[in-house]
C-alpha cells in the first residue's frame, strides 16, 4: 500500500505526516486499476512532493458502484438524520484534533500561507460541517390541499450518488462544502480533486472511517480531468455532478450531461468581479483600501470572487491608487511557512506562466503597468502583486479573469456610469461596494448583477449564506441551507381518500 511521509521543519509547524496515496473508496485504500501514478509538485520550490496513484474511468466505475451500494443500504434514507449527523460531528471533531497537519499538507501543496489554511481555510471547512451536522433532519415536505377526495402530500428525497468535481485553490474547504449538503441530505458521494493539490484531501480520507461513516459513503478518485472528470460527468449511475472550476470545463459538464443520463448539474464558475468606490468614503481610506486588498491579493489573486476590476470615483482617485501601490509593495511575498508572509506562489508552473501572459497581454494592448508585473524566485511560482491603471471595457484584462494577483484600477465619474462598467461582463459571482449613503448602497446592491454583493467590505465570507452565480459564473448555489433543495428532489403524492374512480 503506497504511503508517502512528509517531515516538516518549520517554524509555524513541526511534525511528520504520512499519508496513503491511493484511491479511497469503502472505506479502503486501493491501487488504480491500470496502475499509474504522477507527480505532486511543491509550487514553493518547483520540486516533487509525492507520487500518487491516477484513476481512469474503471476506477470511477468501482467507486460509483460502491457509492450506490451504500446509498441503497447504509446510508440514504436507511438510516436516521441524527445517524447522519452525528457522523459528520464526529468528523469534524477528528478534523478538529488534525486542523495544523490538514493545514500543513495543504500550504505545502497549494503554497497558501499556512497562517491562512491554518487561520481560516480549514477551520472553516470544520465549521461547514458542523454547520450542515445542525441542519440534519431540517427539510420536510409539505401537505397540500387537494380536492375532498384526495390527500396530497410532497416528500424530499436524496437523488443518489453524487460526484463532486473541484479546483485547486481551496481544495478541501471546497470539497467539504460540497459533500456537506450532500450527505447530510442522504446522498453518497465520489470526489474528484484537481490533479495538482490531491492531498489534502487524502489526509481527510483517512478520517473518514475512524468517524463511524460507513464504507462507500465517500470515496475520492484522483486522476486527471478529461479522464476521471469527464468519466464521473458521463457516468450513467451519477445522479448530480457539483462542480466548481472554469466555465470552459463547466460547459463540458453540462454537454457530458446532456450526452448521458442527463444528471443535474451545479456549477461554481470564474469571476470577473467589480469593486466600487465612492468618493464619499475617503474619511475611511485606509479600511477600504484594506478590504480591497483581501479583495485581491489573497491567495495570491486565485479567486473567483477576487475583486480584479476596482473602479473608484475620480475626486479620490489619485490618492486611492497610491496608497493601494504602497500597499501592493509592501505585501511580503515567498515562503508560505514564514509567519510574515501573505502571499505564497501560484499553485502550479501553467497557472503562474498564465498569470505571466495576462500581465504581458496587458502591457502590449496599452494598459499602464503602476507596479509589480514579475515573477519571482528561482524555483517557485511567485507573483509580484500587479496593479494596471488605464484599463479599458476592449482590453483582455478588463474581460478575462486572470486568477492572479493583478488589479486593474480604473476611474469614473458617475453612478449610472460605473452600474454599466461593473456590469460589462459575461460573469456574475461578486460585486462589492463601498459608500456611506444608505441609499445608494441599496441601488447598488441591486443594481449589480452577481449573486454576491459585499457592502463596505470583500470576501468576509459566511457559511449561512448562499453563494451562487449570476449570468456565466454558475448554476446552483452553495452554502447556506438553501443548497439543501438541491441536493434533494420533490416527490409529489397523490392519494385516494378510497378506490372510487374520479
Ligand atoms: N465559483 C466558485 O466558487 C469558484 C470558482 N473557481 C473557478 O475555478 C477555476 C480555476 O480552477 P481550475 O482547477 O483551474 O478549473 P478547471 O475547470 O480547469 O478544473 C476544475 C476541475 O475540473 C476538472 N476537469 C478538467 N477537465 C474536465 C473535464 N473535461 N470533465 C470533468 N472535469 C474536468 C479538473 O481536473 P484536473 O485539474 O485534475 O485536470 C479539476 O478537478 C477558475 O475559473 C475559478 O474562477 C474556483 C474556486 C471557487
Ligand atoms: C480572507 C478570506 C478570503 C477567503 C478566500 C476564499 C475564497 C475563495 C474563492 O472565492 O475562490
Amino acid at each position: 500500500m503506497p504511503k508517502f511521509t512528509h517531515q516538516f521543519d518549520t517554524n509555524l509547524y513541526k511534525g511528520s505526516i504520512t499519508l496513503n496515496t491511493d484511491r479511497f473508496i469503502n472505506n479502503d485504500w486501493v491501487s488504480p486499476i491500470d496502475g499509474q501514478r504522477f507527480e505532486v509538485i511543491n509550487p514553493s520550490t518547483g520540486k516533487g512532493i509525492t507520487e500518487i496513484s491516477v484513476g481512469t474511468s474503471k476506477d470511477v466505475n468501482v467507486a460509483v458502484s460502491a457509492a450506490r451500494k451504500a446509498f441503497k443500504t447504509s446510508w440514504g434514507l436507511n438510516v436516521t438524520s441524527s445517524f447522519r449527523a452525528n457522523c459528520l460531528l464526529k468528523l469534524a471533531d477528528i478534523m478538529s484534533q488534525n486542523v495544523d497537519a490538514i493545514a500543513a499538507i495543504e500550504t505545502l501543496d497549494v503554497g497558501t500561507p499556512f497562517t491562512m489554511t491554518r487561520g481560516y481555510l480549514i477551520p472553516e471547512a470544520v465549521e461547514t460541517l458542523k454547520y450542515y451536522a445542525g441542519l440534519s433532519g431540517k427539510t420536510h415536505g409539505h401537505t397540500k390541499e387537494t380536492n375532498p377526495l384526495k390527500f396530497g402530500y410532497t416528500r424530499r428525497e436524496p437523488y443518489g450518488v453524487v460526484a463532486a468535481i473541484t479546483p485547486w485553490n481551496t481544495p478541501l474547504r471546497i470539497t467539504i462544502s460540497k459533500i456537506t449538503p450532500a450527505l447530510i441530505t442522504g446522498n453518497t458521494v465520489v470526489i474528484k480533486p484537481s490533479e495538482f493539490t490531491p492531498l489534502s484531501a487524502l489526509l481527510f480520507a483517512s478520517f473518514i472511517e475512524e468517524a463511524g461513516i460507513p464504507p462507500g459513503v465517500i470515496n475520492i478518485v484522483n486522476g486527471l480531468g478529461e479522464t476521471v472528470g469527464n468519466a464521473l460527468s458521463r457516468h450513467p449511475d451519477v445522479n448530480l455532478i457539483s462542480f466548481t472550476g472554469s466555465t470552459r470545463v463547466g460547459r463540458l459538464i453540462i454537454q457530458a450531461s446532456a450526452e448521458s443520463n442527463m444528471k443535474k448539474v451545479f456549477l461554481e464558475l470564474g469571476g470577473k468581479n467589480p469593486s466600487v468606490i465612492f468618493a464619499d468614503v475617503e474619511d475611511d481610506l485606509e479600511e477600504v483600501l484594506a478590504w480591497s486588498e483581501r479583495g485581491i491579493f489573497t491567495l495570491s489573486g486565485q479567486m473567483c470572487s477576487a475583486g480584479s476590476r476596482i473602479f473608484v470615483q475620480e475626486q479620490i482617485y489619485n490618492k486611492f491608487v497610491q496608497r493601494f501601490t504602497e500597499i501592493a509593495e509592501k505585501r511580503v511575498v515567498g515562503d508560505p511557512f514564514n509567519a510574515a508572509t501573505v502571499q505564497g506562489p501560484a499553485a502550479y508552473k501553467a497557472q503562474r506562466d498564465r498569470v505571466m501572459r495576462y500581465i504581458d497581454t496587458g502591457i502590449q494592448e496599452g494598459a499602464k503597468l503602476v507596479t509589480g508585473g514579475k515573477a519571482l524566485g528561482k524555483d517557485g511560482y511567485f507573483i509580484q502583486p500587479t496593479i494596471f491603471t488605464e484599463v479599458a471595457p476592449e482590453m483582455t484584462l478588463f474581460r478575462d479573469e486572470s486568477f492572479g494577483p493583478i488589479a486593474s484600477i480604473m476611474k469614473f465619474k458617475t453612478e449610472e456610469e460605473v452600474i454599466q462598467l461593473a456590469n460589462d461582463t459575461s460573469y456574475g459571482l461578486v460585486g462589492a461596494l463601498f459608500t456611506k449613503d444608505l441609499n445608494r448602497a441599496i441601488r447598488m446592491s441591486n443594481a449589480i448583477e452577481a449573486g454576491t454583493v459585499f457592502v463596505n467590505c470583500f470576501n468576509w465570507m459566511e457559511i449561512s449564506l448562499p453563494w451562487t452565480g449570476y449570468k456565466q459564473s454558475g448554476w446552483g448555489s452553495e452554502k447556506g441551507e438553501e443548497v439543501l433543495e438541491y441536493y434533494m428532489q420533490v416527490k409529489a403524492v397523490h392519494i385516494n381518500l378510497g378506490l372510487k374512480v374520479a
